[in-house]
């Protein structure tokens, strides 16, 4: 089913134009990594999708309903479903992991939560800690996790909201190899059961990743396939070789 489309979005930022006339079409489910060299768009089209930003043009059309999100407030994009983790791991350093889920579990808003009864929230929560490797990490502080681990941690916090589309920003950098699979095999995992946008410069992770690959160059689609599809695009050469 198609979850998100992203319909001829254009935006300018003081006369330079960021994001023109973009076009992106996201499954659920689906895993998809966005690339592109810097300054091509990535954070500005998350920044729209979230509602952070908003554009000059186009639509960015959501859901059964085909719900236009433009013009609603990141709040209202979060509790319709789209959730963001960013580069920067903002877990709760002095809580445990497990106070950290339990935050994020009661802090859910959207309309389920009525349903969600509060004696589900340990099975919720045992069953969050397995889902990103922690369970044997729950009475530690998250300030005594690795770099990795907070990641996995705050990825969690996210999935507590049970968000449609996940948006990740560059959840490679920083982490040791093993940290890299671990995240890859937890992207993988999470995007079986819902949609998953990976923004990643990193190409071997990205390879791991085994998902459609849409290049971004200038604000718009350069190109769009499997990595080796993409990678032999020649515009896709000229573009990284920075001709
Ligand atoms: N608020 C803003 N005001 C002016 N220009 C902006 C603003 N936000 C982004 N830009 C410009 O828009 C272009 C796209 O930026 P964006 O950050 O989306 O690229 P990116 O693909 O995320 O790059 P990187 O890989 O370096 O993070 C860049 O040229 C950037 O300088």
């Amino acid at each position: 089913m198609r979850l998100l489309e992203v319909d001829g979005v254009s935006v300018t930022f003081d006369g330079f134009r960021a994001i023109n006339n973009l076009s992106l079409s996201m499954g659920e489910p689906e895993l998809r990594a966005v690339i592109g060299p810097n300054g091509a768009g990535k954070t500005t089209f998350m920044d729209i999708v979230t509602g952070k930003t908003r554009p000059d043009s186009g639509r960015v059309i959501w859901g059964e309903e085909n719900r236009n999100l433009i013009g609603l407030s990141e709040s209202s994009i979060a509790r319709a479903g789209i959730g963001r983790k960013f580069q920067k791991p903002t877990v709760f350093e002095d809580q445990t992991v497990r106070e950290n889920l339990a935050m994020a579990l009661k802090a859910r808003r959207d309309p389920f939560a009525v349903l969600f009864r509060r004696s589900d929230m340990p099975a919720r929560l045992a069953e969050l800690a397995e889902e990103i490797a922690l369970t044997e990490h729950l009475t530690r502080k998250a300030g005594e996790l690795s770099h990795g681990q907070k990641q996995w941690l705050e990825i969690g916090m996210l999935l507590a909201q049970e968000p449609r589309l996940l948006l990740v920003d560059e959840p490679a950098a920083g982490m040791t190899p093993a940290e890299r699979t671990h995240t890859a095999d937890l992207l993988k995992r999470l995007a079986q059961t819902r949609a998953v946008i990976v923004v990643e410069h990193d190409m071997e992770f990205v390879r791991r990743l085994e998902c459609k690959v849409t290049v971004l160059h200038e604000g718009r689609v350069l190109a769009e396939g499997s990595l080796d599809h993409v990678t032999k695009n020649q515009d896709v050469i000229d573009v990284y070789l920075g001709r």
